[in-house]
């Protein structure tokens, strides 16, 4: 049986990388039968969390951490449902050829990374894959090529954000969670961060143990932009030899440093005057800056970031001047900002204020006409008037995890004749594009956008027309 919160050790007898360390944490077996213990499985497919799928002799479904598509593995089940059980692999037997050495010493226990088993072209082949599918469930069929949008698999990650926590014995833990887990893994090093952040984890935890309250620190922030680094702490009580402490350690390391003070209503502070934070992005031989704050949101990774805008500005290029474009869950105008750069007039809708001041702040910065507004886009009557307004050519939406669910349900009998549909979870993006489909759009363009290389996480981004609407307008246009 597995043991309740016990970690069962991986033992890797073929020696095959990225199996010596074991892959969880605590487990609760859910009741049923884990009687299996380990066993030797062939894998026949890879789920679209990155874990292998196999089958007992008896036909029940085992997802496999660690295992990969046409591999044999021997593999102990840690936790045991009824319809499937979750194992990990504890030896290959027959490795597959698109098995990697993963680049990081903490893989195979940190949460952050889940598939640096896999080499990195089969990863981006897999995301494509998992797109397809989730499409084709919801009976939408992606046809044509899917575009793959990359940059550099290590070292992108341009923010992170790491937990403390200080343990019985007075040692102090700085990291990610570990798989499945509220465990902190001990970070020394991380592969997937940008090297100027990845080079501060030593110190820091030199740092947090020099505090003399640790305990009050909730977590770290940290943040690459443009010619500067900056630190965010969440400081839980106020302490103020601690803060001096981090202000020296700043001063020391170049960084900016900024505090969230407080447990329930946490206030921002800079603990030191902070050198403007920027981004560049380039639009044809444009260079746009977008100035932001701690707290805003910023896509992780710059090159890939710029691969989706350059993707987004040439789907629509061929639109003439002045096109009206609505960008919703616009940010600080990531996407609006290259658009009013090639000439459409761009309305931009985001929820949170600050961030609507900012994108303001960024049209008028780089001589650009956006009008910027607040609007809670979960709510049909706010996104009803912005669509009467503007009366856009194009809707770029850019949501959270979630989706946009009401909002599309709008577009089936309000149509838009161009929608660019940006999105950070597929199957929402599934669920809300089958909806459009089928109210009469049709899926023009496709791309993944591999943003977080060696995870399972996927961006996704898709064009859909909506024939009979631009007919419409343009009859409207040459009658006007
Ligand atoms: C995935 S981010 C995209 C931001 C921006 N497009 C970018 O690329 O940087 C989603 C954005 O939606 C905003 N948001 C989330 N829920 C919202 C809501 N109900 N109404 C309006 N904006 C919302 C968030 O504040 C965030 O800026």
């Amino acid at each position: 049986m597995a043991g309740l919160g016990k970690r069962r050790p991986a033992r890797s007898r073929s020696g095959v990388s990225g199996l010596d360390q074991p892959r969880h944490a605590s487990h609760a077996t859910s009741g049923a039968d884990s009687s299996q213990g380990t066993s030797e499985l062939t894998i026949h497919g890879l789920a679209h969390d990155g874990r292998g799928v196999g089958r007992h002799a008896d036909g029940k479904t085992v997802f496999v951490d660690g295992a990969l598509d046409g591999e044999r593995v021997r593999a102990s089940v840690h936790v045991s449902r009824k319809r499937f059980d979750e194992a990990h692999v504890s030896e290959v037997v027959e490795a597959s050829p698109a098995r990697a050495t993963p680049p990081c010493p903490h893989y195979g226990r940190c949460g952050g990374c889940d598939l640096q088993h896999l080499a990195v072209a089969s990863q981006r082949e897999h995301k494509v894959g998992v797109l397809r599918e989730l499409m084709a469930r919801q009976g939408v069929e992606l046809l044509g090529e899917i575009q793959v949008l990359a940059g550099d698999a290590e070292g992108y990650r341009r923010r992170a954000r790491l937990g403390v926590r200080v343990d019985s014995n007075g040692r102090v833990r700085m990291g990610f969670r570990a798989r499945h887990s509220h465990r902190l893994i001990d970070l020394e090093t991380c592969s997937v961060m940008r090297p100027e952040l990845a080079e501060l984890l030593a110190p820091l935890r030199q740092h947090l143990e020099s505090l003399e309250a640790p305990r009050h620190v909730g977590h770290l922030e940290l943040l690459a932009t443009d010619d500067a680094v900056t630190l965010v702490l969440r400081q839980l009580r106020q302490h103020d030899g601690d803060l001096e402490r981090w202000r020296v350690f700043a001063g020391q390391h170049g960084l900016n440093i900024g505090v969230w003070l407080g447990r329930d209503n946490p206030r921002f502070e800079w603990l030191s005057a902070p050198e403007r934070l920027s981004c560049r992005l380039r639009v044809d031989r444009q260079v746009l800056q977008l100035g932001l704050e701690p707290g805003d949101f910023l896509q992780a990774n710059e090159a890939v970031n710029q691969c989706m805008v350059d993707s987004v500005v040439e789907w629509l290029a061929a639109l003439p001047a002045d096109t009206p474009v609505l960008d919703l869950f616009a940010g600080i105008g990531n996407f609006s900002l290259p658009l009013a750069a090639r000439g459409a007039r761009v309305m931009a809708a985001e929820g949170n204020a600050a961030m609507v001041e900012r994108l303001a702040a960024n049209a008028a910065l780089n001589e650009l006409t956006v009008e910027a507004r607040q609007a809670d886009l979960g709510d049909a009557t706010a996104v009803e008037r912005l669509l009467t307004e503007l009366a856009p050519e194009v809707l770029v939406l850019d949501p959270p995890r979630s989706g946009a669910n009401t909002l599309c349900r709008q577009l089936t009998y309000r149509p838009v004749p161009r929608v660019l549909y940006i999105s950070c979870d597929p199957a929402t993006l599934a669920r809300d594009v089958a909806r459009l489909v089928e109210a009469g759009y049709v899926i023009r363009r496709s791309a993944v956008a591999d943003m977080f290389s060696h995870t399972s996480h996927l961006e996704s981004m898709l064009l859909l027309e909506h024939p009979d609407s631009m007919r419409q307008r343009q009859g409207a246009s040459a009658h006007g």
